[in-house]
């Protein structure tokens, strides 16, 4: 048995992610040490509540609501508690009292992000965040690392595991909304306010946090354009299956050049969260329940994809506890931590710029010439069509006209050009409504 340096380590938080990490670590102890390189010493674990019931067994002797104390005496400290308030406190009290930081806290790193790099660089320490992209799935580290040398051009990904396990179930089972939430609430996928995961900030915050790695530059939050899931019905489900596509949360991340909009020869970037409409042939249409998957697309390396558990509890706890290793091994050898590179420092545009395929679903009257006037319509506005399914609805009584379904596919359009052209075609006396306006990606 070597006889290993003991590093103490601090846990913030013992829910879905905390209890697993604690398990773990109790669990794989000495080989955690072989590859460490130290032994990893849980010096405790900070709960609000000592006595509260947990599914998880946990050494009472280790539990305290004295955090701060905690941190004070430890070398690594491992934040899950989620939350901006009192988990940024409590970062940069450990980073300013030496100790390295590990946590999976998407929403604090995509809104304070840039001052906790700055305090870490200050007393040169080291922040690992892999658990708060993706779940289990490597891909905070390829990026800052592996993909250092090269350039990335794009990223493609669904990001968040709980509204893929929503739109999942409602695809294949036709399940309601409210129900499938309340299962992912109860498998620990959702977020504390799973109010995060349904209305896509969840999936911004990782986006922000992709991009800034993908492009070396500070993605602040309100950059994202996001949309989430909640006007996401059954009928528009049905409708995406019957076209051959599912409808998928994705995160699109695109380094844009030779825009118009982006003076000569700079380069900008677009960052955005919304539900789309994939072919059901493209490998994203294939990843189900809570797994998520990331597309990378390099210039030198090509295409790369990154899949697995998005979400869960134990699975979340395999990425913290890599990152606790790399921090073990980085405490362990000293020196400076690396920080963030941000200094391409690339503008973000905004959604109206963006350019991408839509599909429009319209109630129209049925009768002659409506075709054409709708078709008039778009191309006035820029919109070019590429695709159009007609349905005819029967009349509800005999003195009833007829209305029929539109289901229009355009080829690329400019956003601001095709919400324009929406606000047009819903303000005609043809159009009975807009029953939806979903992008098309991965086609
Ligand atoms: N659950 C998942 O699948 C994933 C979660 N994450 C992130 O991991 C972090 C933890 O998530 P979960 O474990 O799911 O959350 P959770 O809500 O199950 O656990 C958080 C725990 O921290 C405790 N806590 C909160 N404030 C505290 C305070 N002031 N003092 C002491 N304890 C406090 C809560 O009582 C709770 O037990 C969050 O930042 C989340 O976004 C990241 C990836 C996946
Ligand atoms: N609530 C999040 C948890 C992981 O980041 C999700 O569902 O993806
Ligand atoms: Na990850």
């Amino acid at each position: 048995m070597i006889d290993y340096r003991r590093l103490r380590v601090a846990l913030l938080g013992a829910g879905a992610v905390g209890s697993q990490v604690a398990h773990l670590l109790h669990t794989h102890a000495d080989e955690l040490a072989d590859r460490a390189g130290a032994a990893l010493e849980l010096a405790g674990i900070a709960v609000r509540d000592v006595d509260a019931p947990r599914d998880v067994e946990l050494p009472r002797e280790l539990l305290t609501t004295d955090a701060e104390t905690l941190i004070v005496g430890s070398d690594i400290v491992i934040e899950l508690m989620g939350g901006i308030e009192p988990a940024r406190a409590h970062i940069q009290l450990a980073l300013n009292s030496g100790a390295d930081v590990v946590t999976a806290n998407k929403a604090l790193l995509a809104t304070h992000g840039t001052e906790i790099f700055d305090a870490a660089d200050q007393v040169g320490a080291s922040v690992y965040y892999e658990a708060a992209v993706a779940g289990a799935i490597p891909i905070i580290r390829p990026l800052r690392d592996s993909l250092a040398g090269d350039r990335v051009n794009r990223i493609m990904g669904i990001v968040n595991g709980t509204t893929n396990y929503i739109l999942d179930r409602m695809d294949g089972e036709g399940a309601e909304m409210a129900e499938v939430l309340a299962d992912a609430q109860r498998l620990g996928y959702a977020e504390a306010d799973p109010t995060a995961d349904v209305e896509g900030y969840d999936a911004a915050q990782k986006a922000a946090i992709l991009a800034s790695l993908a492009f070396h530059t500070t993605v602040p939050l309100d950059a994202v354009h996001r949309e989430g899931i909640t006007g996401i019905t059954k009928g528009m489900m049905d409708a995406a299956r019957h076209a051959g596509y599912v409808i998928k949360l994705l995160a699109v991340c695109e380094r844009l050049s030779g825009r118009a909009d982006v003076a000569d020869g700079a380069e900008a970037i677009s960052v955005r969260v919304y539900p789309a409409l994939v072919p059901r042939d493209h490998p994203l249409a294939s990843v189900h329940g809570v797994n998520n998957a990331v597309f990378v697309q390099a210039e030198a390396a090509g295409d790369l994809m990154f899949y697995g558990a998005g979400a869960g509890g134990m699975q979340t706890a395999s990425a913290v506890l890599g990152d606790l290793v790399s921090a073990a091994r980085r405490h362990i050898a000293g020196g400076a931590g690396v920080g963030e590179s941000t200094r391409a420092n690339l503008p973000t545009v905004d959604i109206g710029k963006v350019v991408t395929r839509y599909q429009v679903t319209l109630e129209v009257d049925d009768r002659p010439g409506v075709l054409a006037r709708v078709a008039g319509i778009l191309s006035d506005g820029r919109v070019s069509i590429a695709t159009v399914e007609q349905s005819i609805a029967e009349p509800t009584g005999p003195d009833e006209a007829g209305s029929a379904r539109l289901v229009i596919g355009t080829h690329t359009a400019v956003e601001q050009d095709l919400s324009e052209t929406v606000m047009r075609l819903a303000e005609d006396d043809v159009v009975e409504r807009v029953v939806s306006v979903l992008r098309v990606e991965g086609d």
